[in-house]
């Protein structure tokens, strides 16, 4: 039996039309999630990793429009399911941990209450049935006394806890497909680490797949089986986290290990500069600008995402053979 991904994106847009222009937040990026692995998604502040997060659950809500590209949950494409039966995938085969866990929460409704109608909103159970499932979670994510957190409101505990509310209710569907947003950004150390050791038995009992968002490399290198590094809404370089941490091969990826605290122990060098615009993006290599390796020849021809090696991916024209660049057209 061939494997199958649990989610796929293929040549997917996303824009964000305000007064000023378009913004395009996602500009053509294609990824794969297979079962029990760990995808991170991992770039700097705007590059439009949440914009991708709610793409794929359907959550844009009017913010923003996909223009096109292909979302497949298993055999299902999501784009074109009725919102009806979006929202019950939602919360089911596909479930998701958000930055801020307090946000998540309804303040003047206990967690119990919440985590009871999250779950019979999505099946049809007793809600005695629903009070021992939300039980039996909670005990999973190794929160204390599961019973009296039942009668407690989200003001009412730390946000390393709500964390793990939240993992509980995401493994109470048991998901194909759990999407984590910087789940740990908010954290402590020690907390961050109970919470990411949460999420790998998730993925090892469940065999779920997971899309770890996060622009903390430490919690990538930790956690990710595949990487992929986005950069003004593409991705530019994608392959297995050993070859990407170890590696790198696109100018802004090795620009961006350089500039984080992470794995190595050289002093750190900023990115010179800024990231364009995404308003009326041109469609030149977004990281011209900073490129201390780019030349005339970036100007002259396009580039995809190619193979460089069976596993691993990159846009760069110093990679790219001749088959695969395009001249630009000259406007
Ligand atoms: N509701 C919105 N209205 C207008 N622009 C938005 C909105 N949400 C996101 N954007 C813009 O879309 C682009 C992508 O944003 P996105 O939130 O996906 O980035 P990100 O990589 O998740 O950043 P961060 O790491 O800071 O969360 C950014 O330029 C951002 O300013």
């Amino acid at each position: 039996m061939t494997l199958q991904p649990v989610l796929s994106v293929e040549n997917l847009h996303a824009h964000i039309p305000t007064a000023a222009g378009t913004i395009r937040a996602v500009n053509g990026i294609s990824f794969r999630i297979w079962p029990g692995k760990v995808l991170g998604l991992m770039g700097e502040s705007g590059c439009g990793k949440s914009i991708t997060c709610l793409s794929v659950l359907g959550l844009l809500n009017g913010a923003g429009k996909i223009i096109k590209g292909k979302i497949r949950l298993k055999d299902r494409d999501i784009l074109s399911l009725p919102t009806e039966e979006l929202r019950k995938l939602r919360g089911n085969e596909i479930s998701m941990i958000m930055q801020n866990p307090m946000s998540s929460f309804d303040p003047i409704v206990s967690i119990g209450q919440q985590f009871i109608e999250t779950i019979r909103n999505h099946k049809k159970v007793t809600k005695r049935e629903a009070i021992t499932t939300a039980l039996e979670c909670l005990r999973q994510v190794e929160l204390p006394c599961p019973e009296d957190l039942f009668n407690r409101y989200p003001f009412q505990m730390s946000g390393g806890m709500l964390q793990r509310v939240m993992i509980a209710i995401a493994i109470a569907s048991n998901p194909a497909v759990l999407i984590a947003d910087e789940p740990t950004t908010a954290l402590d150390v020690t907390v961050q680490q109970r919470i990411l050791g949460q999420l790998v038995k998730v993925q090892e009992k469940y065999n779920t797949g997971i899309l770890l968002v996060s622009h903390d490399l430490k919690v990538i290198a930790q956690m990710a089986d595949e990487v992929a590094v986005m950069y003004c809404g593409y991705i530019v370089e994608k392959g297995p986290a050993m070859k990407i941490f170890d590696h790198p091969l696109h100018p802004y990826t090795r620009a961006l290990l350089a500039s984080r605290p992470g794995l190595q122990k050289a002093r750190l060098k900023p990115i010179k500069g800024q990231p364009p615009a995404l308003i009326d993006l041109k469609d030149i290599c977004p990281f011209f600008e900073r490129c201390d390796e780019a030349n005339k020849a970036c100007l002259e021809y396009k580039v995809y995402l190619t193979r460089y090696a069976p596993d691993h991916f990159v846009s760069c024209l110093k990679y790219a053979s001749n088959q695969e660049v395009v001249l630009y057209e000259l406007a």
